[in-house]
């Protein structure tokens, strides 16, 4: 394993925010940390960055203990939420300045690094404007650009694309992903948007509390959550209790059929999602939610009476 954490733990006074926190990452792997507001996940980054001590526990990368290692030393960077650019520099200057702490680059090699890191994330054309007079899509790859230049074992990123809007994120998401693929660098990024974990990752960590619920690859994530909170955090769950168990079945697992349904409910709700429509079916114990592909003319009105079957999340 590349990056190891062992039973990485984080004390503020008597508040212990990140418990006995256990991960292993291989080389080239892309993991995110998934929770909700204040769970731990950036705690838990900003410590394999070098910024907070972890209180107990290890962390190792690549086969060295770099608990103690400062930040700047450490073969890791980060891309912080608000980019952290300098505004009187240029775009060019402003990836260059990642190399502050490199020894052994001339000027030159700084300059046509940066231009090869300003080509990769698509800004060459735009290199010496300065970083106030750009958009915050823009700013965003300026600060990858200045943290790919470093060439880290691991790039660490923290929640990079919530100060932007709907439409940019999904651009500069796919961007991220192309830009790992091809580098094939370690990342580990943190985020409370589950689209964006089951998007991008190969694992998801999900944590809670300052603890993990479940480590898996997203599919596994989301067709078998571990528990409750992993099946509501990570997508909508129908959960179905029955004596001691619990079923979680998700909105596309429920379909309708025409007789022999597992129950039978009556419609209270519909929300046209676009592609698909959730239908609200309240049965005699439960509200479930099923969700219809808008592919064929099926439609239910409110009011109908509809005999359903629970499948297997997929
Ligand atoms: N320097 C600090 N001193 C005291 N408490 C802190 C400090 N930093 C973080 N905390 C607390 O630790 C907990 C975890 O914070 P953290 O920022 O790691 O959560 P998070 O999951 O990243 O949340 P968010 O998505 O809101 O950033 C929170 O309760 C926070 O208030």
């Amino acid at each position: 394993m590349y990056l190891i954490l062992e039973g990485v733990t984080r004390c503020f006074g008597s508040k212990t925010v990140v418990k006995q926190v256990s991960l292993d990452v291989r080389q080239g792997e892309f993991v995110t940390l998934l929770g909700p507001s204040g769970c731990g996940k950036t705690t838990l980054l900003k410590m394999v960055g070098g910024f907070l001590q972890p209180s107990a526990g290890n962390i190792l990368l690549d086969g060295v203990n770099i608990n103690n290692v400062p930040p700047e030393e450490r073969p890791v960077a980060t891309v912080f939420q608000n980019y952290a650019l300098f505004p009187h520099m240029t775009v060019m200057e402003n990836v260059m300045y990642g190399l502050r702490y490199k020894s052994g680059y001339t000027k030159k090699d700084a300059y046509s690094l940066a231009r090869n890191m300003l080509e990769l994330v698509h800004l060459e054309d735009i290199a010496k404007q300065s970083v106030t007079k750009i958009s915050g899509g823009q700013q965003q790859r300026v600060a990858l650009a200045r943290a790919l230049i470093l060439n880290p074992k691991v790039l660490l990123l923290d929640e990079p694309l919530s100060n932007l809007d709907a439409k940019l994120r999904m651009k500069i998401r796919k961007e991220i992903k192309d830009i790992q693929l091809k580098l094939g660098m370690t990342m580990v990024f943190v985020t409370h948007d589950q689209e964006e974990a089951l998007s991008l990752s190969d694992r998801i960590v999900v944590m809670n509390g300052g603890t993990v619920e479940q480590i898996g690859i997203p599919r596994e994530i989301y067709a078998n959550p571990r528990n409750e909170f992993v099946a509501n955090f990570v997508g909508r769950a129908n959960l179905i209790r029955a004596e001691e168990s619990l079923c979680i079945v998700r909105p596309e697992s429920i379909v309708p059929v025409e007789e022999n349904g597992d129950y039978q409910g009556v419609v209270v709700q519909k929300q046209y999602m676009g592609s698909y429509t959730t239908y609200f079916i309240e049965t005699d114990e439960l509200m479930l939610q099923m969700d219809v592909r808008n592919l064929e003319d099926k439609d239910w009105r409110i009011g109908q009476i509809l005999q359903i079957k629970v499948m297997k999340n997929k």
